[in-house]
């Protein structure tokens, strides 16, 4: 079975910075990577290149199986790190403008998640809350059936209640035909959900793994791994 994600010795070189320094690493479908690492180690670069919004200096990916641009951003459904609805737009405008624009968009779909997440359709990006912004783009991003979900700090801002909420809507809604890649700093919140790790710094992955055999072999949650790899520094 081809994965979903094949990721080749990828490399971002700014002017002045190396962002991604030789990344690698596979996705199978029906998984669940969480993606950790301190501020400006790389997450945002790599799923922004996987998402095809940049361009990579060196390596290459594959979303199952091609490495076509226009195919890859085809199977690749991308929720930023901050909102790019237009304050003017109700949420049933977002809907329209996605469903519009996306041929894989499944207005069903988004409809029951409106439901679910309580977002009324006829409500304006401009006075909602921050966390009903995020469950609208989140919303967005999942009524696309991709092959791959690209979650860039989803419950940023956010306070516990929707996060919870959030963390039920990918659980009640995510198809196990695809794969997400889910990018973190709080980890405690979303931990559950992976089935798979990546650690990342100063654009290495420096460690990689099953999070339950990580959790076995560690003896200590994914959160406790993070903070004694990363908080003696
Ligand atoms: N457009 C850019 N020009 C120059 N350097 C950049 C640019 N975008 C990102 N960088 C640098 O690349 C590195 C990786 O940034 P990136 O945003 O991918 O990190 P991150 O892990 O997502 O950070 P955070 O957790 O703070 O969101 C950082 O050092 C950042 O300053």
């Amino acid at each position: 079975m081809v994965p979903v994600l094949e990721v080749e010795d990828l490399t971002k070189n700014y002017i002045t910075k190396k962002a991604l320094n030789g990344v690698s690493f596979t996705l199978e479908k029906g998984r669940i990577l969480g993606l950790a690492g301190p501020n400006g180690s790389g997450k945002t670069t790599l799923l922004k290149i996987l998402a095809g919004l940049q361009k990579a200096s060196g390596g290459t990916f594959r979303v199952q199986g091609s490495s076509k641009l226009i195919e890859t951003k085809e199977r690749v459904s991308f929720l930023p790190d901050r909102n790019i609805l237009y304050p003017w737009m109700k949420a049933s405008d977002a809907i329209d403008f996605y469903g519009d624009f996306f041929a894989d968009f499944d207005r069903s779909k988004a409809a029951d998640m409106l439901g679910f997440m309580r977002l009324d359709a006829g409500e304006r990006v401009k006075n909602m809350s921050k966390g009903m912004v995020e469950k609208l783009n989140l919303v967005l991003a999942f009524s696309r059936k991709a092959s791959l979900y690209l979650l860039d700090e989803p419950l940023g801002g956010i306070d516990p209640v929707a996060r919870e909420q959030i963390v039920s809507a990918i659980i009640k809604t995510w198809s196990e035909d695809s794969a997400i890649i889910i990018s973190t700093h709080l980890l405690s919140d979303v931990e559950q959900l992976f089935n798979e790790v990546a650690l990342i710094d100063a654009g290495e992955i420096i460690l990689t793994g099953d999070a339950e055999a990580l959790r076995i072999e560690r003896g200590r949650s994914i959160i406790q791994l993070y903070i004694d790899i990363f908080g003696n520094r």
